[in-house]
């Protein structure tokens, strides 16, 4: 993987806004497959990078609603996570078991394609975990990721990487552990701002007022100690994806 961002311009985004959370889960997912159907046409395999909380499990809700789904090639989709809860392979707490039951498993996916964290009960540690899952991103014949999706939490974390803490920072590797997580549970993996930085197109997927004031930070480019949005950009497209609420500190551009 290859593809250098120039965070200095905050200005290379685009922040679209939905008026609530439904019609902005069902948007993302008509996105989504588009995205999907678009990059098919050019490259054999798909790669996604997929996310955990409410928003990013509702979107397989809506993508599984959608008739156009069946337009896609899912045995051609790669499908990865930005980051994992470092919780046993089923744990209901896990960012891939919450998008599965939420309507990914009813899309026809390669499970050979499905790369999923490992877990305590599958490796010694969390350190353990992210050098695996680190050599699988390595191994798999992308030089990007096609779509990285992300959710952002209200403290402006991504993935895994918390705005402060100190994996945050990691620039070594692709992907690192995280333990002391300031969110429930404590341990996780995540990939690194390197790897996350390694798509085509980044997708900030936010809805509820809560997480305002880490939607403006992000879209104007706050530091990394206030911010973890605002250190990722896609190597051709950066997009917010935002139900009124969240924007509702975004100054009129
Ligand atoms: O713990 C996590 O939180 C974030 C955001 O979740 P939300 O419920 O506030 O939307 C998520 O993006 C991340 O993947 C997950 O591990």
């Amino acid at each position: 993987m290859t593809g250098v961002n120039d965070l200095t311009d905050v200005h290379s985004v685009d922040v679209v806004v939905h008026p609530d959370k439904q019609a902005l889960s069902d948007s993302i997912a008509a996105r989504l497959v588009t995205a999907i159907l678009d990059a098919q046409a050019e490259r054999d395999v798909v790669h996604l990078s997929l996310t955990g909380g409410s928003l990013g499990s509702d979107l397989w809700a809506s993508v599984a609603a959608l008739p156009a789904r069946e337009a896609v090639d899912w045995s051609r989709v790669e499908l990865w996570w930005g980051d994992e809860r470092y919780l046993p392979a089923g744990d209901t707490d896990r960012n891939d078991v919450q998008n599965f039951a939420a309507g990914l498993d009813s899309l026809p996916l390669d499970p050979a394609k499905v790369h999923r964290v490992a877990g305590p009960d599958e490796s010694d540690s969390a350190e353990a975990s992210a050098t695996a899952y680190g050599d699988a991103v390595r191994a798999s014949d992308t030089d990007a990721f096609d779509v990285m999706i992300l959710g952002v939490g209200p403290d402006g974390h991504v993935a895994s990487l918390f705005p402060g803490h100190p994996a945050q920072l990691t620039d070594d590797a692709v992907a690192v552990a995280v333990h002391d997580s300031p969110k429930p549970p404590p341990d996780r993996v995540s990939l690194t701002f390197d790897a996350l930085r390694h798509s085509r197109e980044v997708w900030f997927i936010v809805a509820g007022a809560d997480k305002a004031e880490a939607v403006a930070r992000g879209v104007n480019g706050a530091p990394a100690d206030l911010n973890s949005a605002a250190q990722v950009k896609g190597e051709e497209r950066t997009l917010w994806l935002v139900d009124a609420d969240a924007a509702s500190q975004l100054e009129p551009r």
